[in-house]
Formats: structure tokens, sequence, C-alpha cells
């Protein structure tokens, strides 16, 4: 329990930072949803549940990191019944490794697939992550599905205080975006921080 719902947590904060720090549009914009959300034009700086199903920038953020950089991307089971799967006949009790990570990425469902567009999930009904992590959303299965299900869904989105706080963070240091020539680096007192 420990380490699926750490790792996982973690795993993705970072990668929503790194997607973020690689478009500094997206990462200027959440972070003016962030402030006038939470900070409200003052000193607050405590986060609270009620601040999460304000955040609708946010949330796009992280669901488009999930489908880029899942921390699961196989998801296994074993059938329990004779299955007849794309013209394949599969046993019962045979053992199936569901790569829900390329699934996620297939350009037959995602038009961009390996391009990051937070926008595409807007309009999403308001909260975003709702068909995912219920596992309703046979594209987009991060949190598997079912009976096994990951129980730790709705508890890991919920925390992204870090990501909050690295979004705002104000002290320096550099950060060199894999693939990008040295002129572009960035430097963590550029970004406009609050
Ligand atoms: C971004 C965060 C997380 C992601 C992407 C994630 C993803 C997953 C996935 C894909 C599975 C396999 C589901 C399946 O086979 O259908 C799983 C299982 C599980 N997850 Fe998570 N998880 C996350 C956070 C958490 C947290 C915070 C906890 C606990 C506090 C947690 C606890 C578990 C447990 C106990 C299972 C095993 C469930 C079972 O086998 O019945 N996860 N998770």
């Amino acid at each position: 329990m420990f380490l699926a719902g750490s790792s996982t947590t973690a795993s993705i904060v970072e990668w929503a930072m790194a997607e973020l720090i690689n478009h500094p549009d997206e990462m200027r914009k959440l972070q003016e949803e962030i402030r006038t959300t939470i900070h409200g034009g003052g000193d607050n700086q405590q986060i609270t549940e009620d601040h999460l199903g304000k955040l609708h920038r946010l949330k796009p953020v992280l669901k488009e990191t999930l489908r880029l950089h899942m921390p699961s991307p196989l998801v296994l089971r074993e059938t329990v019944e004779d299955t007849e799967l794309l013209g394949y006949h599969v046993p019962a009790r045979t053992r199936v490794i569901i790569d829900v990570g390329a699934i996620a990425r297939d350009p037959a469902t995602w038009e961009r697939a390996e391009e990051f567009l937070p926008e595409q999930w807007f309009g999403d009904d308001g909260g975003p992550l709702a068909a995912a992590a219920a596992g309703q959303d046979f594209t987009f299965l991060p949190f598997g599905g079912g009976r096994r299900g990951c129980p730790g869904a709705g508890f890991g989105m919920a925390s992204v205080d870090p990501l909050r706080r690295a979004c705002c963070a104000t002290s320096t240091g550099s950060y060199r975006p894999v693939g990008r020539p040295r002129s572009t680096w960035m430097r963590w007192g550029d970004w406009p921080c609050g």
C-alpha cells in the first residue's frame, strides 16, 4: 500500500513539473490560477480540499500528464472464461497484460497522441478525473479498473500540494529540458512567482 501510493504520486508530480517546464505558457496559466484561487491576492499559502475543486486548469494538466506518463502502464489480469478477442481465441485462466500506457497514446484515439495538450480535457464535466478514476473510460485507464482497480485514485490525485508549491518555487536552480539547446535552459527563479 505504501509503495503503491507513494511512488505513483511522486512520479506524476515529477512528470507534471517536467512537462510544465517544457511548456512555459501552460506553467504561467497554471500559476495564475493557483495564485488567484489559493493565494486570493493575499498571503494565504494553505491549500484545502475546497481549493482543489476550483483549480480547473490543474486537473487537465494532471490528466494529460497521466496520459503521457502513466506510473503503472501495464495492468495484469487472468481470464475467467474462454474469450474471442480480435479473432484470437483466449482460453480461460490465461494471464494477460493490458498495455494501458500504449492505449493512452494510441493515434487512433488521440489526434496528437505524443503532444502535451491539457486543453483537450477542458469541458470534460468539471471533474475530469472522475471517469478515469472509476475505470469507465477504456481509452484512458491510468488507475486500471473493475474490482482490482486502484483504490487510491482519489487520494493520489488530491495529493498535489507539492505541485502547487513547486509551481510557485522562487528558489534558484536550473533545469535543462532534454533535447533543447542550452540557450533555452530555464532557471527556477525566472518563473513569475508571486
Ligand atoms: C497517481 C497515482 C496513482 C496511480 C496512477 C495508480 C495506479 C494504479 C494502477 C494502474 C493499479 C492497478 C489497477 C488494476 O489492476 O486494475 C493500482 C493498484 C493499486 N493502487 Fe494505485 N495508483 C495511484 C495511487 C495510489 C495511492 C495513493 C494508493 C494508496 C493510498 C494506491 C493503492 C493501490 C493499491 C493497494 C492497489 C492494488 C489494488 C488491488 O490489487 O486490488 N494507489 N494503482
